[in-house]
Order: structure tokens, then sequence, then C-alpha cells
């Protein structure tokens, strides 16, 4: 809460998890901020929060995770709430299922619908890799896509324990972005001045991928 943000001045970054219903997010999330793989999910209803507390050049820095729910009838009256204030937005697609390829048009229009701003990074994650066999939608398909769209494509397994690092890697390229980009004051803390950041950077240098460690 506010308190705990002032005392300790850690910074709070709102990464949301958007996708069709059953392409892994929750399993990713899970991935990401308790380091394992759940052995059974139910469909996420509104959303579940996660964190992870991260330290990146000295500074601890407060990752909260949204995991959103990809049912339409389990989202509607919380769509406003996901995209308010958001700091990072990652589409997931499930390589296996070209449909949730296909759909990410859909979740981009929702997303930029909502006034996320142009400086609110996007990244593209293909989930259940693992499934080698059953593979239907190509890198190279997904690639075009992602640089279309301005954003980083990263191929990984929730599932796969070896594949744990790159599920790291891309909450962690967005924290590094983030942090490099601005200085975010607290999120809940209204008027809050932003406080002065002895490693943040100049906005030019961190739009160059430079910046980001992967
Ligand atoms: N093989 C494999 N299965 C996965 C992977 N990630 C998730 N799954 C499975 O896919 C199913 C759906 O996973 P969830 O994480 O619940 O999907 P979701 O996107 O959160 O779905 P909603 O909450 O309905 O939006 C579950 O049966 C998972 O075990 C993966 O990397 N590989
Ligand atoms: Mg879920």
């Amino acid at each position: 809460g506010d308190e705990l943000c002032r005392s300790w001045g850690t910074r709070i970054f709102k990464i949301i998890v958007i996708g069709d219903s059953n392409v892994g997010k929750t399993c990713l999330t899970f991935r990401f901020c308790g380091g394992t793989f759940p052995g059974k999910t139910e469909a996420t209803i509104g959303v579940d929060f996660r964190e992870k507390t991260v330290e990146i050049e000295g500074e601890r820095i407060k990752v909260q995770v949204w995991d959103t729910a990809g049912q339409e009838r389990f989202r509607k009256s919380m769509v406003e709430h996901y995209y308010r204030n958001v700091h990072a937005v990652v589409f997931v697609y499930d390589v296996t299922k070209m449909s949730s390829f296909t759909n990410l048009k859909t979740w981009i229009e929702e997303c930029n619908g909502h006034a996320v701003p142009p400086l609110v990074p996007r990244v593209l994650v293909g989930n259940k890799c693992d499934l080698k066999d059953l593979i239907q939608v190509p890198s190279s398909l997904a690639l075009k896509f992602a640089d279309a769209h301005n954003m980083l494509l990263f191929e990984t397994s929730a599932k796969d324990p070896q594949e744990s690092q790159n599920v790291d890697a891309i909450f962690m390229c967005l924290v590094c972005r983030l942090k490099a980009q601005r200085s975010l004051p607290c999120r809940d803390t209204e008027g809050w001045p932003a406080q002065p950041q002895p490693h943040s950077r100049r906005l030019d240098e961190a739009s160059g991928k430079g910046s980001c460690p992967c």
C-alpha cells in the first residue's frame, strides 16, 4: 500500500498478460513469480495478481503481474481495470493453436481502444513450445507479426523447466526497459513526485534495444 511505498521507495511496475483462454497465461505468470509449473489450473475469473520483487542495478522493483481472464464472460467487468495505469503488456498465443495467433489482432485492438500510451512496451509470447510435434504457428510468421507491431517475440514454454530462464527474460526485459525509460512514481501514490533515479537513462537511449539485456 501507500505507506510501504513511501517508506521503502520501491517502485511498482504493473504488467498485464493478455490473450485467448487456455494459451497458458496463468502458467507463465506462475513460472515467473513462483518458479514452478502448476499441476492443474482453472480458467481465470476476472484477474489474479502475482508479484515478484527483482533487483536491477541496485534498485528493488516490485513487478505486479496481472494474470487476466481469456474468456469473455470472465473478463468483461474487469477490462477497464486491466488497462488503467498499465506499464507494459504481454500478449500470449499458443504455438499449437492457430486461432490463438490470429485472434491477437483482436487483443491488440482492445488494448489500443483503451488508450494505452505508445510508450508502454508490448511483447509477444508464443507458449507451449514443448509440444514440438503439434506446432501450428511457424516462427517466421510470428516474427513477421511481431515486427509489424513493433514487439519483441519470445517463443517459450511455461511447462519445460529448461525454458524457465526464457520465461524470466520476458518480464525482466520489460522491467529493464521500463527502468531505463522513465522514473515511474509509485503506482498508487497520487501526486508523489518521482524520485531522482541515479541509474535512469534518457528516453532516447532507452528506446534502443541496447538498453535491454536480452
Ligand atoms: N504442454 C504445455 N501445456 C501448457 C503450457 N502452459 C500451459 N499449459 C496448459 O494449458 C492449459 C491452460 O493453461 P492456463 O495457464 O490455465 O491458461 P490461461 O491462458 O490462463 O487460460 P484462461 O485463464 O482461461 O484465460 C493447462 O492445461 C496448462 O497445463 C506449456 O507451456 N506447455
Ligand atoms: Mg488463466
